[in-house]
């Protein structure tokens, strides 16, 4: 028999920015079945109303979760991005308020990869335009400005796993790579590392980018690094929206100094279908514009779903950290009796024995006791057996100081 810290029908889901049918079925095959399911993100003002009372939360890359948000979250146990970006979420604010965050970091990236492919295929051929025409009647038939990209050099900005699974796709198109990152990476191929983004820049033909939003990567390619770009070269951002400078592009690929461009994501994106997306963009005819659909494929959303939805419901049935991106990870063996208890704390000195305390003086046998930190927080998750009052167990561990949260998770016979 399981005595659970509250029944899997009261513990509230809701997931954001239609997130895929899999995570539900995830959700409801471990019990999870009071899903609330949006088709769009929220804005803060809406969040801060339809959070309270939520204990699992799914979103996407739209949806910004900032402090005021957590502050509003008065039962918030977990947050899962259904993507690989995390930067619009607060991680620092969440593992303050003891709130693990996880995401997908691998299911779409050979999406991203083989859509950026194909745009590279279709810009170097001047696709875009000539499609356009024969749509309005006119027949171009014309190899001015159309190349076959084997034998071109493609510059990867940040070599992960996106970047990295690009260059052999486009190897395999007969390109040659070059990629720029700031930490040293295995090039897998004929791939070559250059030492700059300068370097970068003055060598590719086509440059794609595939670095995370991070305080350096803001700016990373402006209206210099575009003119430091070969003339009549080609942009690809697939990454983050805050990585160019808009106008400077527009402005490049009006003058021609680059013949092409291919945006996926843009510094404010519309929150869903019903909102109008602007950009200085529109409308250049040489320009491929996606709505952020890079990792949007069938294969990618489903295996998102199961993943990110499993990571969630594993944190909350076991206290499972594993994946974490802002938090202590720990693997945790699902025990076929006994009781578990969570406590996340300030990493200070003296915690843990104090903790300990708890247990032995309330005649608790701990069966097993994991602890880890990271940065100013510990998470400490304690499996013990006997006669335990769970509820004064739990009031106990609460009133250590410096404790951010406790749970009791569940107790088996
Ligand atoms: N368009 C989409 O739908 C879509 C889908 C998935 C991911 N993304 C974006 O693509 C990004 C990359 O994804 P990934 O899975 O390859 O991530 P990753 O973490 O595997 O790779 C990112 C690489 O960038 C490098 N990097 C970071 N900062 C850098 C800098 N300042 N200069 C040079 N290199 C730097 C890192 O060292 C790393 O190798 C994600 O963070 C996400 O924002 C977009
Ligand atoms: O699905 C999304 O909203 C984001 C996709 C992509 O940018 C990611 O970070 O994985």
């Amino acid at each position: 028999m399981t005595k659970l810290s509250l029944a899997k029908d009261k513990i509230r889901v809701l997931l954001l920015e239609g997130v895929h049918d899999s995570a539900i079925q995830t959700l409801a095959a471990s019990g999870y079945t009071n899903v609330k399911r949006l088709p769009k993100a929220l804005d803060e003002a809406d969040l801060l109303e339809k959070i309270k009372g939520v204990h699992l939360l799914g979103i996407r890359s739209r949806t910004q979760i900032t402090d005021r948000v957590l502050a509003a979250a008065d039962r918030l146990v977990t947050l899962g991005c259904f993507c690989i970006g995390t930067n619009q979420v607060d991680l620092p604010a969440a593992r303050r308020r003891g709130i693990p965050v996880f995401n997908a970091p691998f299911s779409n990236t050979r999406s991203v990869a083989e859509l950026v492919m194909g745009e590279i295929v279709m810009l170097m051929r001047g696709i875009l335009p000539k499609s356009a025409a024969a749509h309005r009647g006119e027949w171009i038939k014309s190899a001015a400005n159309s190349w076959e990209v084997r034998g071109k050099t493609l510059g990867i900005v940040g070599y992960g796993n996106i970047g990295a699974q690009l260059g052999i796709v486009a190897e395999a198109f007969g390109m040659r790579v070059v990629y720029y990152d700031h930490t040293d990476k295995l090039p897998l191929g004929n791939a070559r590392p250059v030492p700059s983004l300068a370097a970068l820049l003055g060598e590719a033909e086509v440059v794609s980018l595939h670095v995370p939003e991070t305080a350096e990567t803001a700016g990373m390619i402006g209206a210099a690094e575009i003119q430091a770009m070969r003339k009549g070269s080609f942009l690809i951002n697939a990454s983050r929206g805050t990585v160019v400078d808009l106008a400077a592009a527009a402005k490049a690929l009006k003058s021609g100094h680059l013949l092409g461009g291919a945006f996926d994501v843009f510094p404010v994106e519309p929150a869903g279908a019903d909102e109008e997306f602007a950009s200085p963009l529109r409308g250049l005819p040489n320009v491929i514009l996606t709505p952020h659909i890079g990792g949007s494929t069938a294969e990618a959303q489903e295996r998102i779903g199961v993943e990110v939805a499993r990571k969630l419901a594993d944190y909350s049935d076991v206290g499972s950290s594993l994946g974490a991106v802002n938090f202590p990870q720990t693997q945790l063996p699902v025990r076929p009796a006994g009781t578990r208890f969570l406590h996340i704390h300030q990493n200070v000195p003296g915690l843990l024995a104090q903790l300990v305390e708890v247990f032995s003086q309330r005649g608790a046998n701990i069966t097993g006791q994991y602890l880890q930190t990271q940065g100013e927080i510990g998470y400490s998750v304690v499996d013990a057996e006997g006669d335990l009052d769970t509820g004064e167990i739990l009031e106990a561990l609460r009133a250590i100081p410096g404790t951010i949260r406790a749970r009791f998770l569940f107790e088996r016979h």
